[in-house]
């Protein structure tokens, strides 16, 4: 199943870029532009990946990315994500970035942008992976900071398509939000949220009725609520769900708990994605590969995820049909 899971062509659809750090890089960037890391070695970074929620995963990862400075590093540090993306026969992939976690360090908006998407561009040409830039705020700050962040970047406005909300969801619900993301519509973008990982089901009602969300980050504590259960099947939203990260941050305690195939049982469209994929312990083909262990799927299971990754992807129908075509037939 393994080799079947590897050579599915897929979309990723929920990667955040500042967490496709791996422990080799941040060292080496380290390093090269003279910042000390709270670690001696790789190993002992790899070993403290080991976290008991959300917030114990998030000071690490923003305490990790400091070491990421210059339109370089950026470039380095998405060109190595897009090739370990193109090695497991990611075809097309939706990137988030977190631009307020490095303005708050004084490194302007156009070096983060124009060094991720000059590898989007090397990754098109080089490797036949697609990709998509969304930007993302952070929860835990104002909306005013969103605000701002999002004039920012206004200026790059070319240079993504989207715009989620990420980082703390406990006591930041979408409602907090409400503004910015009415004027994020008003400028054109599509819009994501993270909701439902740590928070409650209403988050994801919010984050779809206030934010007027396209896709759900997550979403995996839809299942706590049945009425909410029905909208999303019927309105066919599709739901980004990160297996490996979910058991690593405790939103389920081992991967049998885990709820996914309840959710694609209840006809929900899930998408299976890595998130931050060094942290948690796997790429996009170890969450295939884990979830087809856990609940015993079949090909025909792990070709409808694929195919649910296209059909959620913010691609013309098009290019969706291109891509579905690939897939094995049933
Ligand atoms: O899974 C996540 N949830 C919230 N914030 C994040 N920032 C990176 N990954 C995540
Ligand atoms: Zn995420």
């Amino acid at each position: 199943m393994d080799d079947f899971i590897a050579q599915l062509p897929k979309a990723e659809l929920h990667l955040h870029i500042e967490g496709t750090l791996e422990p080799e890089l941040a060292f080496a960037l380290a390093e090269k532009n003279k910042i000390t890391l709270p670690f001696k070695s790789v190993d002992e970074m790899r070993a403290a990946y080991n976290f008991s929620d959300l917030q114990s995963f998030l000071d690490l990862y923003y305490a990790s990315i400091s070491v990421v400075q210059t339109e370089e590093d950026f470039h380095d540090l998405t060109l190595a994500y897009l090739k370990k993306a193109a090695s497991q026969n990611v075809r097309h992939t939706e990137i988030f970035f977190d631009p307020q976690s490095h303005t708050a360090r004084n490194i302007p908006m156009g070096t983060v942008i124009n060094g991720i998407t000059a590898a989007l561009r090397e990754a098109q040409s080089e490797l036949g992976v697609s990709s998509k830039l969304i930007l993302s705020f952070l929860r835990h700050l104002s909306e005013a900071a969103a605000m701002e962040t999002l004039q920012q970047a206004l200026p790059f406005r070319d240079q993504f398509i989207g715009i989620g909300l990420d980082s703390s969801e406990l006591g930041h619900p979408p409602s907090k939000f409400v503004n910015v993301f009415e004027e994020v519509r008003r400028q054109g973008f599509r819009v994501v949220c993270h909701a439902g990982e740590e928070g409650p089901p209403e988050y994801i009602n919010e984050a779809l009725d206030q934010l007027h969300a396209e896709r759900i980050d997550h979403g995996v504590r839809c299942m706590e609520d049945a009425a909410l259960v029905k909208r999303l099947a019927e309105e066919q939203i599709p739901l980004t769900v990160c297996p490996l990260s979910n058991v690593r941050l405790c939103v389920f305690k081992t991967m049998s708990d885990h709820t996914i195939k309840q959710m694609m049982d209840a006809g929900l469209l899930v998408t299976v994605n890595s998130d931050d994929p060094p942290y948690f312990g796997g790429y996009v083909n170890e969450n295939y590969q884990a979830i087809q262990e856990a609940f015993g799927l079949t090909r025909e299971d792990l070709v409808q995820l694929a195919r649910n990754s296209f059909t959620a992807a913010f691609l013309s129908d098009e290019e969706k049909q291109k891509l579905i075509a690939e897939l094995p037939e049933f």
